[in-house]
């Protein structure tokens, strides 16, 4: 088994950071090189500031502080980590092809692409490639077929070993991973990555499987979860229309050991870059096989979670009398879940848009997201005119400046502060009847109404 000293990781995002912290801080025998394109991002990495590293996420910035610069690189020179290492991880961005062909559905690999082409223009000596971002199922195919015609004698083993990390809990995730995959050809190159994680994750938790199986597994793991997120929402208009409570619904089949109690959290519907990517990715995949009715039954989870974000505002809009035109809506969170600075796809824009739509004010408080990011969410769905958004949408430092006025508070995130709050001075400087749209059911109805809140949550 070849012995590796260098590993060089090409993606200094949510996935790249925090994964190759772990392997650098558990192998301080490696020498590990983050690189990105994105020069910006990685001078936020190399940040004497910790505050200002890209990613917010629990526990990583002492990991940074730790071995940065020991055996922990952020760089952006590509050609220079590529040529040094043995293995190169991708882990580069794989979103929803936005034009051409499968537009909307597919996963746009051009950035998985052009980092094949430059491992292939830049080796001269054998490498082990490792798919960590999560990709169709056969593109290693493709990766193989442009780094095996180079024609400079190199040779390239392609491993597929996906990441199932949750944002929030990453760093709990990489260090007590439910399993490590390793799907690829060469058993030889399989034990080297197994090698690597053989550090701090015991054998029998890594599998080993064909590169297909590997890269299927992760599309599938994803359309699973949200599947059952999607599943508990259905029953919760369900709850909502009969007496029944979703909470308690969850709790009694979550009882069931086959069922189990993870992820039936009802909310306002799933954010996060990936469910619906790869969800909407694997739709695809089956569509190109002529597997109709597999690919209905999946998008059928996508169907759901935009139902489930569209019925929030519209339950909003309509107990305001149905009108908001004018009114202020206060916005607590608008990361796609607590304790990340993340906020692709989170359901808060699409509910502030489809407010804005009806001539709401908005105004947002969020512990970790910044205005600049809130504005360019919305500016991104082009609904209207950024300076529209500007006027109408107000981003504030204080949940109680957010409050203040306000006729209807939508909580989108479920943070912990949020449940620490002084609801009685909310309420008291809150337009009267106040009302809260609880899209996490983070708070107590009981306590909210003894207040004089009118408290709707989630499936109550
Ligand atoms: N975000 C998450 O929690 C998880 C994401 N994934 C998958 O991991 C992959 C990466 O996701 P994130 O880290 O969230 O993406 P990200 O967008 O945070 O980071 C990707 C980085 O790759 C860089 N990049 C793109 N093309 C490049 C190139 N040719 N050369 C050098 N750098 C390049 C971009 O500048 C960006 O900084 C995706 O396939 C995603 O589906 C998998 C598990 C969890
Ligand atoms: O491939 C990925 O990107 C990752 O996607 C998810 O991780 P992530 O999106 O970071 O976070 P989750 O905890 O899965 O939450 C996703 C969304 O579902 C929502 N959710 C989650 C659980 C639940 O019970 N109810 C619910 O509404 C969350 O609030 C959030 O908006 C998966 O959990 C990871 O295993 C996977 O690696």
């Amino acid at each position: 088994m070849k012995s590796i000293k260098n590993i060089c990781c090409i993606g200094a995002g949510y996935v790249g950071g925090p994964t190759m912290a772990i392997i650098a801080k558990k192998n301080p025998h490696i020498k590990v090189t983050i690189v990105d394109i994105n020069a910006e991002r990685i001078a936020a990495w190399n940040d004497k500031d910790l505050s200002k590293l890209p990613i917010y996420e629990p526990g990583l910035a002492e990991i940074v502080s730790e071995i940065r610069d020991k055996n922990l690189f952020f760089s952006t020179d590509i050609n220079k980590a590529i040529s040094e290492s043995e293995m190169i991880f991708i882990s580069v961005n794989t979103p929803t092809k936005t034009y051409g062909k499968g537009k909307g559905m597919a996963a746009d690999l051009k950035y998985i692409e052009l980092c094949a082409r430059n491992i292939a223009e830049v080796a001269k000596s054998n490498k082990i490639v490792v798919e960590k971002s999560t990709l169709p199922v056969r593109t290693a195919e493709a990766i193989k077929s442009i780094l095996h015609n180079t024609g400079n004698g190199v040779q390239f083993d392609i491993l597929s070993n996906p990441e199932f990390l949750a944002e929030g809990t990453a760093i709990e995730d990489l260090l007590n991973p439910d399993r490590v995959l390793i799907g690829g050809e060469s058993e030889d190159a399989i034990a080297c990555l197994a090698n690597i994680y053989g550090s701090w994750v015991s054998q029998d938790r890594i599998l080993r499987t064909n590169l297909w199986s590997s890269e299927l597994s992760k599309l599938t793991a994803n359309a699973f979860l949200a599947q059952r997120i999607s599943s508990i929402n259905a029953i919760s208009e369900l709850c909502e229309h009969t007496g029944a409570n979703v909470k308690e619904v969850s709790k009694a089949i979550g009882f069931d050991s086959r069922i189990g109690s993870k992820f039936l959290n009802a909310s306002v519907g799933f954010g996060g870059s990936c469910f619906q990517k790869d969800i909407l990715n694997l739709v695809y995949i089956a569509r190109s096989y002529n597997l109709h009715q597999v690919a209905d039954y999946w998008e059928q989870v996508i169907i759901m979670n935009d139902h489930q974000k569209r019925r929030f505002s519209d339950r909003l809009i309509k107990t305001l009398y149905n009108t908001v035109s004018g009114k202020k809506i206060a916005f607590l969170g608008w990361a796609f879940k607590k304790d990340t600075n993340d906020t692709r796809e989170s359901a808060a824009i699409y509910v502030a848009d489809h407010l804005l739509s009806e001539q709401a004010y908005i105004s947002v408080y969020d512990p970790k997201v910044s205005d600049v990011k809130i504005q360019s969410d919305l500016n991104y769905l082009n609904t209207r005119s950024e300076a529209e958004n500007l006027e109408y949408v107000n981003p504030v430092t204080s949940p109680y400046e957010a409050l203040k006025e306000a006729h209807a508070v939508t909580i989108m995130t479920e943070w912990d502060e949020f449940k620490t709050y002084n609801w009685e001075e909310i309420y008291a400087n809150m337009k009267k009847p106040a009302f809260i749209f609880d899209g996490r059911n983070i708070l107590d109805k009981s306590e909210m109404e003894k207040i004089g809140f009118e408290y709707y949550a989630i499936g109550q």
